[in-house]
Parts: C-alpha cells; sequence; structure tokens
C-alpha cells in the first residue's frame, strides 16, 4: 500500500505516484482534507509529461521474453545469481514468481511491487527490459537435472580464453535493459533485494551503448574500438529470424519453445595496441571501414558483404583473416547469432590500460549451431582476436515469455 494514496502502488505509474505526493501536500495545505484528496484524484488523472526516451515502452508479457529482438538500449546490467545451498525447487520458483511480477510492473512504468526506493520515481518505462535465464548448474541443484537442455552443455574450451571463473557462468542470469541508468539501476537492485536468501549475486557487469537518438547514422552502434557494430545481424523483419534465434514450438526440451539461448562473454579489448594501428590496417583487420561500417568489397554499410571480390590490384578485398570474413555464416556452415552487447568500462587496470571491451552476447535457437563453431573459427583465424582478451563466459538458457499471470520458468519449475 501506498501511504500517500491508500492504494496499491501498482495501480499508479512512477510519474503519477510523484505528482499525488506532491499535489496531496501541497493542496492539503491550502484546502485541508477533503479539497486535497480531490486535487489528489485530478493530478491522478493528468498523466505528467515525460520525453519521448522515457515514454518507450516494452511489453513485458509475449512469446518470446523481451530484451533479445528489442532495439539495443542505452544502459545495461548483466547479473548471474547462485541459488543458496538449502534453496530447493519451490524456493526456486517463488523467486521466479517474485522476479516475473517486479519486473512485469517496472517495465510498465510502475513502482517495485515489494518496496519502491524512489530512485526511478519520475520516469516512465524507458523501454526497460528484463530477461530471465538459468545456467547449466540450476538443473542439478533444483533436482530438474533430467531437464537439462542437450543445447546447454558446456562450452568448449577456445585458446583464446583468460576466463575468471568466478565471473564465469551461475544459476540463474538476468539481463537489464533500458535507456534510462536510473531505470536500469532501479530494476537491478529490486530484483537483488527480491533474490533474499534464495540467491546471492555471483557475479555482476555493466554496460552502456549510445543513447538512441543521439545520431541517425550510422545505422548500427558504435563500440569501444570505434566500429559500427551490429550490421549483419539477422533482422526480425526477415523470414528465418524466428528460426535463426528462436527454440520453435516443437523444440526440446518442450518447455524451452518460444525461448533462446544468450552466449555471454565479458571480451576486454587491448585498445592502447589496437588505437596504435594505422586506419587502413583496422580497416582491413575488419573488413569495413570505420568510417561508415561499408565492406571492404564496396558499397554503403548495408550493402552485403561480397567475400569473393577483388580490387583492381588483384587483391583480395577482404582479407583472409578479416573478421568479417571468419565469422560469417558462410564460412561456417551458416552458422549464425543475433548479437546484441554492451560496451563497458571499468577504470583502468594497474598497467595503465583502460579496462574496457565489450559485453558479448549471442541469442541463438542452439549455440551448437551458432556461436561455438563460429568462436572456434575465430580462435584459430581472425586477426581481430590479437586485440582482444575473453575474460567472463556464460551460457543461459533462457525460456519464452509468459502470459500475464503467469511467470517466466513455470513450465520448467512446474511443467
Ligand atoms: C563468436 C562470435 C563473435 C565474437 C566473439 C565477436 C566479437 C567481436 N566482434 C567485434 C566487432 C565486429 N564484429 C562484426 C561482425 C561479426 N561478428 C560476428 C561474430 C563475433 N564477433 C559475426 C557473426 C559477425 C557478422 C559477420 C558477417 O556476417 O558479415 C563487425 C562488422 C559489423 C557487423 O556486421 O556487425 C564488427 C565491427 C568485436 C569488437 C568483438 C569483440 C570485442
Ligand atoms: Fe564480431
Amino acid at each position: 500500500m501506498s501511504a500517500e494514496t491508500g492504494k496499491e502502488p501498482g495501480h499508479l505509474s512512477r510519474r503519477r505516484l510523484l505528482g499525488v505526493a506532491g499535489a496531496t501536500g501541497a493542496a492539503g495545505l491550502v484546502a485541508g482534507g477533503a479539497g486535497g484528496a480531490v486535487a489528489a484524484e485530478a493530478v491522478r488523472d493528468q498523466p505528467a509529461e515525460l520525453a519521448s526516451v522515457g515514454r518507450g515502452e516494452v511489453p513485458f508479457h509475449g512469446k518470446h521474453q523481451a530484451g533479445i529482438s528489442t532495439p539495443l538500449q542505452a544502459a545495461g546490467h548483466l547479473a548471474a545469481f547462485d541459488l543458496a545451498g538449502d534453496a530447493d525447487r519451490r524456493a526456486a520458483a517463488a523467486l521466479l514468481r517474485r522476479w516475473t511480477r517486479t519486473a512485469a510492473a517496472l517495465t510498465a512504468g510502475k513502482p517495485a511491487p515489494a518496496r519502491d526506493t524512489g530512485v526511478a520515481r519520475d520516469a516512465g518505462p524507458s523501454s526497460l527490459t528484463v530477461t530471465f535465464g538459468f545456467g547449466r548448474s540450476f538443473f542439478g541443484r533444483t533436482g530438474l537435472a533430467d531437464r537439462l537442455p542437450e543445447a546447454l552443455g558446456p562450452l568448449p574450451d577456445f585458446t583464446a580464453d583468460h576466463l575468471d571463473k568466478r565471473r564465469s557462468d551461475g544459476d540463474l542470469w538476468v539481463q537489464i535493459g533500458a535507456d534510462d541508468p536510473l531505470v536500469a539501476f532501479d530494476a537491478l537492485r529490486a530484483l537483488q533485494r527480491e533474490a533474499a536468501e534464495t540467491a546471492a549475486v555471483r557475479w555482476q557487469m555493466s554496460g552502456f551503448n549510445r543513447t538512441p537518438g543521439a545520431t541517425a547514422h550510422p545505422m548500427s552502434m558504435r563500440n569501444l574500438m570505434g566500429q559500427v557494430d551490429g550490421t549483419n545481424n539477422p533482422k526480425p523483419a526477415e523470414k528465418d529470424f524466428t528460426a535463426k534465434v528462436f527454440v520453435p514450438e516443437n523444440g526440446s526440451p518442450a518447455w524451452m519453445a518460444g525461448g533462446s539461448y544468450a552466449v555471454v562473454r565479458r571480451i576486454r579489448m587491448l585498445l592502447d595496441t589496437w588505437d596504435h594501428l594505422s586506419p587502413e590496417r583496422q580497416d582491413q583487420v575488419i573488413g569495413r571501414r570505420k568510417a561508415d561500417g561499408a565492406p571492404l568489397s564496396g558499397g554503403t554499410e548495408t550493402t552485403p558483404v561480397a567475400l569473393d571480390k577483388f580490387t583492381k590490384d588483384g587483391a583480395i578485398a577482404i582479407a583472409g583473416d578479416a573478421h568479417v570474413r571468419v565469422a560469417a555464416p558462410e564460412s561456417n556452415s551458416g552458422a549464425t547469432m543475433l548479437r546484441r552487447s554492451f560496451s563497458y568500462h571499468d577504470g583502468y587496470r594497474d598497467d595503465g590500460a583502460p579496462d574496457a571491451g565489450l559485453l558479448f552476447i549471442a541469442w541463438q535457437a542452439d549455440p551448437r549451431h551458432g556461436f561455438t563453431p563460429v568462436q572456434r573459427k575465430l580462435d584459430r583465424g581472425d586477426g581481430l582476436s590479437r586485440f582482444l582478451r575473453h575474460e567472463a563466459s556464460g551460457l543461459f538458457a533462457v525460456p519464452g515469455g509468459c502470459a500475464p499471470g503467469d511467470y517466466v520458468g513455470q513450465e520448467l519449475l512446474e511443467g
């Protein structure tokens, strides 16, 4: 219950809640009891003005969880949680129910049902998305080993790995994205508080992207190496997008229908070394122009890459070890994924280098036909890999979305 209104906070948006609180105080001074209540009612019925960024709202409920094919937001948090030693399947189910209720409220621009700290009080939904996933270790701990998806087998070791196990894996995974950093933090804090005695944070990472609307060009984001990144992603409008990214309705296990698999890699960029390369070398390493994202085979950012194109001098336009050649579906028997990453910067290391890079997140219907074969190929022959360090890794089964009243993962936990 809200002390100011006497109603459940869920009835009001965060914005209106603030308006009501302010108006009740002010009107009470002038008109006293009954008059104040009337004024409060009037304010509640008047939606407060929000900037366009604040108004953005991504539906929480649906066939797929939000935060997968949703356009990238400006602020992101990734967190993995481990279940407490005595937390069983029932406790995990209760947690997912609490988390779902909170995520549904916050993404609709309402305050957290359990406790509103006020951090996001005067903001709208701000395109908040909250996405939940299960790590391999979750299944053994909850007695659900017989429901472990085959696709959630551990990722193989790659020769380029420098993984910190404490910042890798985890029983449960949460991805938060929003166009307002305060809204994103509010969601992270609410979920962490609600984990209470059931689960504790194993690791947490924060990232960012360009603010939507800051520029119309290029079409895709820039990463911290300065490259236009995300151009050749599968697009939601393409007819095979769903098959590439989501587990089909008749897929296995049945509880993953409409779900997806997220590969999470914390990839540090060796920016001091990278920044010393000439612009031409940087373009060759990727196979695209840094300036506008156009492939070195010609055209603009959206022109398809022509891997077999030669220049006038008879040289191959896109080098043999160029990142886009080695990573392309054509070089990997069609293996593909949706890359939806956040940049990160966690200050400076002892050697003075920035601790910065990409919270790389790849979404696919099956990582054995997506991330794994592509990373194997990159591991051996990618010209970009000498400027990168893979420092943390996780693979999570992200179930389909839920209907109002249900909770994410219900079919796994109760089916
Ligand atoms: C295993 C998969 C991949 C990892 C890990 C990865 C890391 C990584 N990539 C960039 C920058 C760019 N990648 C680009 C394209 C691209 N990358 C992958 C896969 C991985 N990248 C794929 C499948 C593709 C598309 C290839 C194609 O079909 O053309 C690009 C070009 C623009 C684009 O299409 O997105 C850039 C730039 C960084 C910096 C990085 C690690 C930090
Ligand atoms: Fe890439």
